[in-house]
């Protein structure tokens, strides 16, 4: 199978300051990739290279096989809202369309970004959630193959959140291929096939969540305690220890194991929860040690 991204050796800095180290990934089609890290981690800049709005200083990008039109294959939503006074949602929508020889056809443009009712609006008329949703519109607007999306669902309500999501997977379903960053883990978790984790410049997780469960730790436990730490620290189950003032949080990979090492303390002990590891958790434990006091 041919890929539709291949970054290769890649390297950004910005003065003398280095922002991406060495980076290296494939993609194939029809998947939802969701590249993760914490604020100021690169993310934007390398969605940028990889669109070629700004250059790397060595390494190289593929995308689409460089193949020609490549522009007629690529959706995408950029972080900002863009904003036109006097300009009508229709209108922004239409003069896209134009822009493409098959763009999907303008109705199903706006029942897919959910805009029917804002379709007179003007665009600066619309509120940060709805403009959210209009620049999806756009970036689907050409019926792309490939799909950037960065911090789509930035400041949606809940409903159109996910809704959104759904509209990802129905689109992933038609051979789409997505590439995503969100900083709400629990809806890449539930939609994104693999999680790229940026972190200190470099690529340090690809794969998917179960992959990085079964690294990090398959379930999360959790209680509150007074005991002291240390007769919890060294049990060898224990993936990541963290303690926050009486709360303790553990991962691991035998929770049958660890919550009988557990029992005599049950008296000692109260808001047990055990659950599945969830992104969340695995993003904020990962790499920051296996022991952690705060
Ligand atoms: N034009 C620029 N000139 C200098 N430094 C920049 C520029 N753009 C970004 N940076 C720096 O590059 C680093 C990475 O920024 P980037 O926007 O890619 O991070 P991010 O992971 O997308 O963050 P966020 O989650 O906050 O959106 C940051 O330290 C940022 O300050």
């Amino acid at each position: 199978m041919t890929s539709i991204i291949e970054v290769d050796n890649l390297n950004k800095n910005y003065g003398n300051k280095t922002i991406l180290e060495n980076i290296n990934f494939k993609v194939d089609q029809n998947q939802i990739i969701a590249l993760i890290g914490e604020n100021g981690a690169g993310k934007t800049t390398l969605i940028n290279i990889l669109l070629d709005l700004i250059s790397s200083d060595s390494g190289t990008v593929k995308i689409l096989n460089n193949t020609k039109h490549i522009k007629e294959h690529l959706g995408v939503m950029i972080q900002q809202n863009i904003s036109i006074t006097r300009i009508t949602v229709k209108e922004i929508i239409k003069l896209t369309q134009s822009y493409y020889q098959n763009p999907l056809p303008y109705e199903e443009i706006i029942e897919l970004a959910d805009l029917k009712k804002l379709e007179h609006s003007k665009m600066n008329q619309l509120s940060g959630g709805q403009k959210r949703r209009l620049s999806f519109a756009l970036s689907i607007t050409g019926n792309p193959n490939l799909l950037f999306l960065d911090e789509p669902t930035a400041g949606m309500d809940s409903q159109s959140r996910t809704k959104f999501w759904q509209i990802i997977a129905n689109l992933k379903n038609q051979h789409k291929t997505i590439f995503v960053t969100s900083h709400y883990l629990n809806e890449l978790e539930t939609f994104a096939d693999r999680i790229i984790i940026l972190q200190n410049k470099s690529i340090a997780f690809d794969g998917s969540i179960a992959k990085l469960r079964s690294l990090e730790g398959e379930s999360l436990i959790e209680f509150d305690s007074d005991l002291l730490p240390d007769l919890f620290s060294s049990i060898p189950e224990i993936t990541n220890f963290k303690k926050i003032s009486n709360h303790y949080q553990f991962t691991t990979n035998n929770t049958e194991s660890l919550m009988n090492q557990l029992t005599p303390y049950l008296n000692a002990i109260s808001n047990l929860k055990v659950q599945q590891n969830s992104l969340d958790s695995l993003f904020s434990n990962f790499n920051t040690g296996d022991i952690v006091y705060e």
